[in-house]
């Protein structure tokens, strides 16, 4: 792999800051950021709507086929993923591949507190902490494959930026 072009990808339960830590690691590198979410909705319409419309799968189709356009850029990035986007073999395989992959993970509570007010997120409404423990559990071994853990649980999104930079530097 090229190291001039690797890229830093965040992957992680909703909540855990990846689109937050994407846009410190950018700012403090210089180089652009992808965050595959908001291109997906300035490209097809929100996430609720997409949901609505062709179901999860339909969603993750889409959202497969912009994560692989945006680790195909051939410059170095920052890209933030969606939360259920490790979920395709296809997808964890490219991120290895393309990017130094980061897992951000939370505690349960906290992803609780930093998500309840947001009613972007399909999969969370209803009942937000019944959904969140739910689908943690069935996605508790998901985001292993990553590159780094990082537990955000008591860190600033700065904090974890700094840990993200050091890693990178040690590798
Ligand atoms: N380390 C942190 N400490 C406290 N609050 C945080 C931290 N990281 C993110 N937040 C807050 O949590 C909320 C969710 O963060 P963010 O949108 O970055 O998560 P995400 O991982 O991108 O979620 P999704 O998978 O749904 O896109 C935001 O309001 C953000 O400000
Ligand atoms: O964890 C998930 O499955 C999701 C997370 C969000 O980033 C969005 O991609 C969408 O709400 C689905
Ligand atoms: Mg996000």
């Amino acid at each position: 792999m090229d190291l001039r072009t690797r890229k830093i990808v965040l992957v992680g339960f909703m909540g855990t800051g990846k689109s937050t830590v994407s846009r410190l690691l950018a700012e403090q590198l210089g180089c652009s950021r992808y965050d595959s979410d908001e291109v997906i909705e300035q490209t097809e319409g929100t996430i609720s709507k997409l949901f609505e419309t062709y179901g999860e799968a339909g969603f993750r189709d889409i959202e497969s086929k912009v994560l692989d356009s945006l680790l195909e850029v051939d410059a170095r990035s920052i890209i933030a993923t969606g939360g259920g986007a490790v979920l395709r073999e296809h997808n964890r395989e490219a991120m290895l591949k393309h990017g130094f992959v980061v897992a951000l993970t939370a505690d349960a509570e906290h992803i609780i507190n930093r998500v309840k007010s947001d009613t972007t997120r399909p999969l969370l409404q209803g009942d937000v902490a019944a959904n969140v423990h739910r689908i943690m559990e069935q996605r508790k071994h998901a985001y292993d494959f990553a590159h780094l853990q990082l537990d955000t649980t008591s860190l600033t999104p700065q904090e974890a930026a700094e840990v993200i930079l050091q890693a990178l530097q040690e590798e």
